[in-house]
């Protein structure tokens, strides 16, 4: 049996994690969070004097490219893969508010995004993969066998990220968050390479009134709909 590759794209916190890692367990495939990529060369940026408040040193930046090494190992106990930079694991680090008004300056740049790319795409070589982020199934796999692009409102998706803030016993701010959600949306469509779209195939789907059930089951049904067209898929 033949597998596809599955394109999550849509505005930040709108739950494509969270949909994209259910699925990809429940139907045995890879899954890799490419906004953890982009968030760790922040977080290396960070540490190695490459902001100076919040002015990119590009050169620096440049040079330093083939010092970033990420990775994914599969956390036994969340079931989802943690982030490794340099052979650490910096899950807990790249989500950190700091970071979260940093990254997507960071990603807007176009070597970095190259490189992510091009990392993300020999992750898929092999497909039975389900990547999510910002320009899956524009740019990194325009070829994905099923693409869902996700939204809902800000204000929403603010206040689900402060409850999960919040549940975990962390300081937030929800206008705080509402600011970063915004401004991260506004940054990721107005980018020059790879600007946060909807792919022209995608399916679209707006998740402000729908449970993590409800929109866990609605992509189970789109795969079994393209597994359904096509018998040798699983
Ligand atoms: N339909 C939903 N209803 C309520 N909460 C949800 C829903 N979907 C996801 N969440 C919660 O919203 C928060 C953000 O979800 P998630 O991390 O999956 O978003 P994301 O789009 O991957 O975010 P990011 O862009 O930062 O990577 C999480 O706490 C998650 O549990
Ligand atoms: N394919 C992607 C994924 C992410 N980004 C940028 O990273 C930021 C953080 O991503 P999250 O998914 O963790 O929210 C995001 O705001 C984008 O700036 C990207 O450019 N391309």
């Amino acid at each position: 049996m033949k597998k596809i590759t599955i394109a999550i794209d849509g505005f930040s916190s709108c739950g494509k994690s969270t949909m994209a890692k259910d699925l990809a367990r429940e139907i045995g495939y890879i899954y890799i969070d490419s906004g953890a990529m982009y968030r760790a060369v922040t977080l290396y940026s960070i540490r190695n004097g490459i902001f100076d408040g919040d002015t990119i040193d590009i050169e620096k930046l440049k040079k330093a490219m083939k010092d970033i090494k990420i990775s994914f190992r599969l956390n036994p106990q969340t079931g989802r893969p943690d982030t490794f930079l340099n052979n650490v694991n910096v899950e807990k680090e790249i989500r950190t508010m700091e970071v979260s008004s940093k990254v997507s300056p960071i990603s807007t740049l176009d070597f970095v995004r190259h490189e992510m790319v091009a990392q993300q795409q020999a992750m898929g070589k092999e497909k039975g993969i389900v990547m999510d982020g910002r320009d899956i199934g524009t740019t990194v796999f325009p070829n994905a066998e099923l693409k869902v692009f996700v939204t809902a409102s800000p204000e929403i998706r603010a206040q689900r990220r402060y409850d999960e803030l919040k549940a975990k016993g962390e300081e937030a701010c929800f206008e705080d968050i509402l600011k970063n959600v915004k401004q991260r949306d506004e940054i990721d469509q107005n980018r020059a390479v790879s600007p946060l779209r909807k792919a022209e195939d995608a399916l679209l789907l707006d998740n402000t009134n729908l449970t993590i059930e409800q929109q866990k089951e609605w992509l189970m049904q789109q795969f079994q709909s393209v597994a359904d067209n096509d018998k040798t898929i699983a």
